[in-house]
């Protein structure tokens, strides 16, 4: 295995800093998409948690991106040389809304670099770690886990459960129709290219997907959505990891599950009852 700190050292610290108006208009298209037509979303308004995914977007320019539609590495992201990148996890602490309509700043650095081998091959883990501010206060505080994978043999589409299980006590659930229409406008709100959500031949010949894949923060919106609507209290802390991908071939399940006053266990299970993704959201005291 290669020694990260001699291949990569100098990546690591690297910086970025994104400013934003925070616009109106995206918030409302976020809604269009989650097809929320009750929060408030005015100038001044708070943002819904993880809704600051839709703003600071990339802005490289076209002749710049890579084959698979992510901005060429090299620049801020690390020269690794496995093809297929995948979100692979975050966690998060929310200490004040971002405001709709005021500036914002985002600042990311590069905090660490690890390779590891896993059951489908080499991997290289970027940690990227965010804070996103206005008027100098400190809003969120983010860690992204990017996961670059070496190319390995196709992904199997897993067998659809004829029913659902039963829930856990005090369990709500949502089932998700994740079709190319939804997959297209995330990656729109985005402004994501990477093809394996949109180009089916690529997503199929190229990466080795049975379908279009969801995006892990797609996923990790809808589960957010789920304990906003159905918990309603203010979230101080998230964090998800995505364990097998989605894709748009059949429905998905999303399960929040209340742990104790502060805590809900959230899933996303796949059509085959697997776990997906696994998150958990720390509520603030009531
Ligand atoms: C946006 C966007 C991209 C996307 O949205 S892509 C779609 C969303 N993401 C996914 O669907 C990822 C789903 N997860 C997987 O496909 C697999 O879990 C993954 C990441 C390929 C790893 O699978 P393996 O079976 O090869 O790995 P192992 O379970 O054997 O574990 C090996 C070591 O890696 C660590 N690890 C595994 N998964 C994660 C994870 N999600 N986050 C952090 N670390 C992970 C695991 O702990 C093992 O570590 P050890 O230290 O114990 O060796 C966009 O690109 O922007």
């Amino acid at each position: 295995m290669n020694d990260v700190t001699t291949d990569y050292a100098e990546w690591i610290g690297r910086q970025e800093t994104t400013d934003d108006d925070l616009s109106q208009t995206l918030a409302l298209a976020a809604a269009a998409m989650l097809d929320d037509t009750q929060t408030c979303l005015g100038t001044g308004s708070a943002l819904p948690p993880l809704w600051h995914w839709f703003y600071f977007l990339p802005r490289v320019p076209q002749m710049l991106l890579g084959i698979d539609g992510h901005p060429q590495r090299g620049g801020f992201m690390p020269p690794i040389p496995y093809p297929r990148r995948m979100f692979a996890g975050a966690r998060m602490r929310f200490h004040h809304p971002l405001l709709i309509g005021q500036p914002a700043r985002r600042a990311a650095t590069i905090r660490d670099i690890r390779l590891k081998s896993g059951r489908s091959g080499k991997l290289a883990f970027v940690s990227v770690c965010y804070g996103y501010y206005q008027d100098d206060r400190l809003c969120i505080e983010e860690e992204q886990d990017i996961v670059y994978r070496e190319p390995g043999p196709a992904v199997a589409c897993t067998r659809m459960l004829d029913e659902w299980p039963p829930l856990p006590a005090g369990a709500c659930a949502r089932i998700v129709t994740p079709d190319p229409r939804l997959l297209f406008r995330f990656s729109a709100l985005t402004f994501n290219a990477h093809r394996i959500h949109y180009d089916r031949p690529y997503a199929m010949k190229e990466e080795g997907y049975p379908g279009l894949v969801v995006h892990g923060p797609l996923t990790a919106v809808l589960l957010m959505e789920l304990v906003r609507q159905e918990v309603a209290r203010p979230v101080q802390e998230f964090s998800f990891r995505g364990l097998t991908p989605l894709f748009d071939l059949a429905p998905f399940r999303i399960v929040c599950t209340p742990v104790n006053e502060r805590q809900c266990a959230l899933e996303a299970q796949a059509p085959d009852g697997a776990t997906a993704m696994r998150a958990s959201v720390e509520l603030a005291p009531v």
